[in-house]
């Protein structure tokens, strides 16, 4: 019989998840499943559980909380996989601030705990394309949803700190301090053996279509297609960054001069004044010089 190990980011959403995990164990109870609930202590920690619940022989593990819980399940699934192991299923319920991952799930919504519980325990998945990436000497990271280098992995920083606010105003906030605070450097893009070089204000490498909690950066990507999409954007005045967020907000900023769109299954950034790196919005360096980034095809099943 199905056993399914649930990982809860108590924190997701500014403790939206924790508030929901009596509903959560009564959805589970009630459904019949045979389960384990593990909760997250702090940051990295549900990357550790997934890791583990790999090796012990769970076949379906759940991520309970936002894109940030999703990506550090999908990294602890990978690191097992990549260690020998098999390779579990992953389920998503959304409980979390942006939640830009399920954007691209037909039928998945925020907050649907009953729905979350179905899907995990259904037999319809879909095989999604995951990123692999190398930042200067660390060991590598994954991602399921996007990575950026620039101004939106500040974005990623600026919304870490506001822990006092909740939901989308927590992203807008961070854009308005990540413009003050951000400085364009130059930067070098190889992409599947083409180059781009200027001073950009950021580099996006796209699985999905949105991220950073609502902004549609590449909006073409389709996450099982074999291939990244990209977003590379030219330094831009304040002025015009301020006027290309609500089109960002739209998709529509792709026509902008200085946005630039592509298509590449490998890509290395390297800039040498040092950038920040976040993927799906977790920050991975605030000072990384280099970042390699690979594609892994159908790299993980999605239950859905
Ligand atoms: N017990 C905990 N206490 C505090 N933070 C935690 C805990 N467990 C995990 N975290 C951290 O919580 C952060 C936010 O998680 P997550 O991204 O899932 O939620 P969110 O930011 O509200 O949603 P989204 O990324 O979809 O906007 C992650 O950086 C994660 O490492």
């Amino acid at each position: 019989m199905t056993k399914l190990l649930i990982i809860l980011n108590p924190w997701a959403g500014r403790g939206n998840a924790g508030r929901h995990r009596a509903e959560l164990e009564a959805a589970l109870r009630q459904s019949g499943v045979d389960y384990e609930l593990a909760v997250t202590s702090g940051r990295g920690g549900a990357t550790d559980l997934a890791r583990q619940g790999a090796e012990r022989g769970y076949e379906r593990i759940v991520a309970v909380g936002g894109d940030g819980t999703i990506n550090e399940v999908v990294n602890g699934i990978k690191q097992a996989e990549a260690a020998g192991g098999p390779r579990p299923r992953m389920g998503i319920i959304p409980l979390g601030t942006g939640s830009d991952f399920i954007k691209m799930l037909d039928g998945v919504v925020a907050n649907d705990i009953r729905g979350g519980v179905q899907r995990a325990l259904g037999e319809r998945t879909r095989a999604v394309d995951i990123g692999r990436i190398y930042v200067d000497t660390m060991p590598p990271r994954y991602f399921i949803n996007a990575l950026g280098m620039g101004f939106d992995a500040q974005v990623a920083v600026e919304s870490l700190k506001l822990t006092h606010l909740k939901g989308f105003v927590v992203y807008i906030v961070a854009v308005l301090r990540a413009l003050t605070r951000y400085k364009a450097h130059p930067m070098s893009v190889e992409y599947d053996g083409q180059q781009r070089d200027g001073r950009l204000l950021f580099a996006s490498v796209a699985n999905a279509r949105c991220q950073g909690g609502g902004f549609w950066l590449t909006p073409e990507a389709i996450i099982d297609d074999g291939v990244f999409d990209l977003c590379l954007v030219d330094n831009m005045r304040m002025d015009q960054i301020v006027r290309a967020v609500p089109l960002v907000m739209k998709g529509t900023h792709t026509r902008l001069k200085q946005v630039w769109i592509g298509r590449a299954r490998s890509v290395m950034v390297r800039c040498p004044a040092a950038m920040p790196v976040a993927t799906d919005g977790e920050v991975v360096s605030t000072s990384a010089r280099e970042v390699r980034v690979e594609l892994l095809p159908a790299g993980l099943e999605v239950l859905i």
